[in-house]
């Protein structure tokens, strides 16, 4: 039986005048990956930032892990990688990564940094000043930020945005291992081959969720071969 990890029911976000989300309800299961995807512009961020509390609905609610956030107890057991880097220039990569695991609670930190670098292949410029560090390499800190502790859920907007293929790809992978260890992890993305990737695709279009299945089905219902095909029919027929 599938457990809703994020839940969110009719929810209703304006911005002034503007209506971002219009009556969305959605949910991400234990042990999934589900791909946010929409054009620039659809809400993706605010459905995050709504899931975290960052953001107030005009109607509707929103829970993780059956809470309404913010919750300071969910925090340890949740990583979040925002769309614009948040790190400490006059820091190294290293103390960036110090900073954040202490702050998160997180045990055997030197341990764990190792780890986290690793996987984002920044091992060898971890004692580097982060204001020196590239774009990709800022979007690599800040997802090894999002790994620290291991969290059951993961939250991440945009994550391989300045990443090179290959990296990526290495990626995509330790997400599907995490996910198969029983994480769970809501991820938006412009790269509609990652949207392949992921257990379910949730579009977003015109404020509303017009689809919500996995890849295959949604390409099968379109009659299409790719996702990236959906989502060009679906903006075609709104
Ligand atoms: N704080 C805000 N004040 C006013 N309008 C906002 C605010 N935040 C977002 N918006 C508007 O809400 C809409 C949805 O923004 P959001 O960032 O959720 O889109 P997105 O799907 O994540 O886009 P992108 O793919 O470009 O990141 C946009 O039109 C944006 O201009």
């Amino acid at each position: 039986m599938s457990t809703e990890i994020i839940e969110l029911t009719d929810v209703r976000k304006t911005y002034g005048t503007q209506v971002v989300l219009d009556d969305v309800s959605f949910a991400v299961n234990s042990g999934e990956i589900v791909g946010l995807i929409g054009p620039s512009g659809a809400g993706k961020s605010t459905i995050i930032k709504i899931a975290l509390g960052m953001e107030v609905v005009d109607e509707g609610h929103a829970t993780v892990f059956n809470k309404i956030m913010p919750q300071r107890q969910i925090l340890g057991e949740l990583g979040y990688m925002a769309q614009s880097d948040a790190l400490y220039e006059q820091l190294s990569g290293r103390e960036n990564l110090q900073f954040f695991a202490e702050m998160r609670g997180v045990k055997n930190i030197s341990n764990e940094i190792d780890r986290v670098a690793k996987i984002v292949d920044l091992t060898s410029n971890l004692d580097k000043y982060t204001s020196g560090y590239s774009g990709g390499m800022k979007r690599r800190l800040s997802l090894a930020i999002a790994f620290l502790g291991n969290p059951k859920l993961l939250i991440l907007d945009e994550p391989t945005v300045g990443i090179d293929p290959s990296l990526r790809r290495q990626i995509w992978h330790e997400l599907q291992e995490m996910r198969d260890h029983g994480h769970t992890i809501l991820v938006t993305t412009h790269v509609m081959d990652e949207a392949e990737l992921v257990d379910r695709v949730a579009l977003l279009l015109g404020g509303r969720l017009i689809a919500n299945d996995s890849p295959k089905a949604l390409e099968d219902a379109y009659h299409v071969d790719s996702i990236e095909e959906v989502f060009l029919m679906a903006e075609e027929k709104k």
